[in-house]
């Protein structure tokens, strides 16, 4: 187990491979999990490329940090990440609220970043509304007593089966990442907004989306892959809101296939 004291926080990551070899991609997280997620895509592709996986502040091994914290400083976090490990022109994939940290990252510190893989993810996720309702509902009952609802956005009733051993495991991820680490994040997202910020993108990206995802739907998906100059859009079959969970095999297929059409060094590679 790695960890870094970074901007006062204890950060746990992982790095598998070596950096200063391969081209390196960097897994940042969605809301609610830590970086166990990424494992089915993890194994497909180590070997070829340098990983590195990190909890954000906040979720899994990492420090909650201090209160109130924004995308900012989570993007912050991460770049102090990738200095520690000296890593610039990162291919850098965010799940959903990874992907507002990659994109945070992106406009703070663009000599980090040499593609983004934006996965279920947006320029804006969710209204003010929706996430005050959600907050007051976390404070109030713990995440627990939203974990049903929570899971109708995360996965496919295929996947949600009483009998499914995950579902019950990233039932318990979700419970146990500390409450006010969660709050935290929920306040996070619902005050991000790269609407414009995601016009001046001007790295290859790929936005990708699963199309049953109850968080960030495909029309949402679809509408800032169309604010990014050139940007790639793909939709995997069968799939809701942790395609790195649901269909490992067709999200680490869409990686591969983005990452070699990109001309040698647009990214690390
Ligand atoms: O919990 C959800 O609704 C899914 C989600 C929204 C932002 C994020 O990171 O995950």
């Amino acid at each position: 187990m790695q960890f870094a004291r970074i901007n006062d926080v204890t950060i746990h990551y992982q790095v598998i491979g070596a950096p200063a070899d391969r081209p390196v991609i960097v897994f940042t997280n969605s809301l609610g999990t830590d970086f166990r997620i990424w494992r089915d895509v993890v194994v497909r592709l180590a070997g070829d490329y340098a990983i590195v996986l990190y909890d954000k502040r906040g979720h899994g091994l990492s420090d909650v940090g201090q209160l109130p914290s924004s995308i900012e400083d989570h993007a912050t976090d991460l770049a102090g990440l990738l200095d520690l490990l000296s890593v610039k022109n990162a291919v850098v994939c965010g799940l959903s609220v990874g992907g507002l940290i990659a994109q945070s990252l992106y406009q703070r510190r663009p000599d980090l970043v040499g593609a983004l893989i934006l996965c279920d993810t947006a320029h804006k996720i969710g209204t003010a509304e929706s996430w005050n309702a959600r907050i007051a509902a976390v404070a109030k009952n713990g995440i627990a007593s939203i974990v049903d609802a929570i899971m109708e956005r995360w996965f496919t009733p295929a996947f949600r089966r009483p009998e499914n051993t995950a579902y019950s495991g990233y039932c318990n991820m979700l419970t146990r990442q500390p409450v006010e680490g969660y709050i935290a994040a929920c306040e996070a997202i619902r005050d991000a907004d790269f609407s414009e910020a995601a016009k001046a993108i001007a790295v290859p990206t790929i936005c990708i989306v699963g199309d049953q995802d109850g968080s960030t739907p495909p029309d949402l998906v679809l509408s800032t892959a169309r604010l990014i100059p050139d940007a790639r859009y793909e939709v995997i079959a069968d799939c809701a809101h942790i395609p790195c969970v649901e269909q490992p095999e067709a999200l680490t297929a869409i990686i591969r296939a983005f990452l070699t059409s990109i001309p040698p060094g647009d990214t690390n590679r």
